[in-house]
């Protein structure tokens, strides 16, 4: 049996309708790699208590609960451990997000996420932001 490990994320969507990536640093698994803000649930913590927190650690950006609404699930077979990761959509925030824990940020034009390389876990999420942000 895997173990699941739960990992919450967020597409943050700026007013030219582009997307947020985070380039994951050296020294990571997955170094290089491009993918969503965000990161594992901790224990007692609600899953949009870790973004907020995350985003906080992450890009210095403040996020109101209510401005977080479900947009669709990550579920990927990783060789040591299964990831589940529900994945939300935030339009609105305080801040400017700076790459405080990332190598890069990029504010991507939605079609061409593509371009980026992502952990796969992430790939199927592509065409579901492209239809639905
Ligand atoms: N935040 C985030 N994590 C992702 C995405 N896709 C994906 O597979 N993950 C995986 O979910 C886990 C998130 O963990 P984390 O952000 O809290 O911590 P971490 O990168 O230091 O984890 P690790 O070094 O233990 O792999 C990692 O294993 C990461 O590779 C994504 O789009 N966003």
């Amino acid at each position: 049996m895997t173990r699941i490990v739960l990992v919450t994320a967020v597409v943050l969507v700026d007013p030219d309708r582009r997307v947020l990536l985070a380039q994951r640093p050296k020294g990571k698994s997955m170094a290089g790699l491009w993918e969503f803000p965000g990161g594992k649930v901790e224990a007692g913590e609600s899953p949009e208590a870790t973004l907020m927190r995350e985003l906080d650690e992450e890009l210095g950006i403040v996020v109101r609960e209510p401005c977080l609404a479900p947009l669709t699930f990550a579920s990927h077979a990783y060789e040591t451990f299964h990831l589940l990761m529900p994945v939300y959509v935030c339009r609105k925030w305080e801040g400017v997000p700076q790459p405080l824990e990332h190598a890069e940020l990029a504010w991507v034009n939605r079609m061409k996420l593509g371009d980026y390389p992502m952990p796969p876990a992430d790939l199927p999420l592509i065409s579901v932001i492209q239809d639905r942000i």
